[in-house]
């Protein structure tokens, strides 16, 4: 009988990091015929999984929650890393691969506290810390403010509960992974941007390892990889992070991808948009799409983006 591997995969504690990689495992079980211990999960604590009280871009941004996936990675104390990809920076060292992106859950965002974005009552406040919601909140509502809302799913829906804010913003994809698909009303992807990746689960393992590049490879879901590389794409050609107040959105087509995309400035009061047709993996025809967004960009908002924040 051939031997089962076992894949140690890391994975953040919070529970809707868990779901995430008990799915992962599910996958990998399936497409390989192994059982279920073939797949040991790791958690680890994430550094931002510390800080619960500023907003995350004030805390010095960059891979707050890859840094200790990546070390445990170079290390050879796991074989693999599951990441909510919206999470994952857009420039990943070259010993790392994405190996597997699976297919993309509802990528809109979910409002909670009010049944649409109309009958959120005047001057109501918006418990959130990211700055693509609070910008484009503020955009399509000008009365409304913001409180910061921090912790994971289960904290800020508590937060809410609390009346530390009338509304919030989750995204669906996490509210299903919980359980919770029924809470709250899902934002058209017509009226309102989620964020690059959103929705999406990426895997990463050690570029020089084959043997586990070759099993992720079996969870690669295609159609999601084209529509996440380009909106990821999007994003470090605009010189943003997770932390940038952009939407974007990406379809395949019957021939290559739409796409659309607004930037905000962070008091919501401008914005950009625009729309693109393009080949998969058209890195050049992005570019040239993102200098157009910042030429048309107003000095609210080019500051956020090309590096200068
Ligand atoms: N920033 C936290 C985060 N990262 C990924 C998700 C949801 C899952 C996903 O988008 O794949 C969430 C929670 C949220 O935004 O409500």
């Amino acid at each position: 009988m051939k031997a089962i591997p076992v894949i140690r995969l890391g994975t953040r504690r919070s529970p809707l990091a868990m779901a995430q990689a008990h799915e992962t495992r599910a996958r990998l079980c399936a497409a390989h015929g192994w059982d279920e211990s073939a797949v040991e999960l790791v958690p680890v604590v994430a550094g931002g999984d510390k800080v619960q009280d500023r907003p995350l871009a004030d805390v010095g941004g960059k891979a707050l929650w890859t840094r200790e996936l990546d070390a445990w990675l170079d290390e050879g104390r796991i074989d693999a890393a599951v990441h909510s990809l919206k999470d994952v920076e857009t420039i990943r060292p070259e010993w790392i691969t994405l190996a597997a992106i699976l297919p993309r859950a509802d990528r809109r965002d979910v409002l909670l506290g009010a049944s649409s974005l109309r009958s959120i009552p005047q001057g109501a406040t918006l418990g959130t810390s990211a700055p693509r919601r609070a910008a484009q909140m503020k955009n399509l509502r000008p009365d409304i403010e913001t409180v910061l809302f921090r912790g994971n799913v289960a904290t800020r829906m508590a937060k809410l509960q609390a009346g530390e804010a009338d509304v919030t913003l989750l995204a669906a994809a996490g509210l299903e992974r919980l359980g919770q698909e029924s809470v709250g009303t899902p934002l058209p992807l017509e009226t309102w941007l989620p964020a690059p990746s959103q929705g999406a689960i990426g895997i990463e393992c050690r570029t020089k390892d084959s043997v586990t590049r070759g099993h992720l490879d079996a969870l690669n879901d295609a159609p999601t990889r084209r529509e996440v590389e380009a909106e990821r794409a999007l994003l470090e050609a605009l010189g943003g992070s997770c932390h940038s107040p952009v939407g974007v959105l990406v379809e395949n087509a019957d021939e290559g991808l739409h796409m659309r995309a607004a930037l905000f400035s962070a008091d919501g009061a401008e914005r950009v948009d625009g729309t693109i047709e393009l080949t998969p993996g058209d890195v050049e025809a992005i570019r040239a799409f993102a200098a157009d967004l910042l030429a048309r960009a107003t000095p609210g908002i080019t500051p956020l983006f090309t590096g200068a924040s």
